[in-house]
């Protein structure tokens, strides 16, 4: 899996058109979201991950420190594309954002949204660009593994 983590003064989603067959049927609250001091995850879920509660609490482990340390106010969970060349294919990383998005919301003490999934969308994002403003995280399952 990777994340790209942007700690963001605002960020604000819209829809717009289908990006897969068959995409997360919208909701009227999944249509656009917002929300101002948040921890925007960029995720995209890779062909070797997988649902496994060890690999997404790991996931969820490092995602709830980063915004701990950046004292964000929420989470925005935002299925993305673009930040591997081994994309797990779209029913497997449907399951496991959702699986990852109900992983966060049990953990974290601050509120949790995401994004649809399947969906071309425009967004605002505005970086506050502190040293912890920016990060990326490659977590892959075999790590979290017993050896
Ligand atoms: C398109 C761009 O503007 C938008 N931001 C976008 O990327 N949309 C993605 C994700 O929502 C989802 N999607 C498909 N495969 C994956 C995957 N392996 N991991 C995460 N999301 C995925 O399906 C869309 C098309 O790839």
């Amino acid at each position: 899996m990777r994340l790209l983590l942007i700690h963001a003064r605002s960020f604000s989603f819209e829809v717009r058109d289908k990006a897969v067959e068959n995409p997360e049927p919208l909701t009227e609250e999944l249509k656009r979201g917002s929300a101002d001091n948040t921890l925007v995850v960029f995720t995209t879920v890779e062909e070797n991950d997988n649902d496994s509660p060890s690999f997404l609490e790991r996931v969820a482990d490092d995602v709830l420190d980063v915004a701990g340390k950046v004292k964000a106010s929420s989470v925005f969970l935002y299925p993305y594309a673009h930040l591997s060349p081994n994309l797990a294919p779209p029913p497997k990383a449907i399951t496991i954002l959702n699986a990852l998005y109900e992983t966060l919301k049990g953990k974290a003490s601050i509120p949790v949204y995401r994004a649809p999934f399947g969906w071309y969308k425009a967004f605002n994002i505005s970086c506050l660009g502190h040293p912890l403003s920016e990060l990326s995280r490659t977590i892959t399952p075999q790590e979290s593994a017993p050896q």
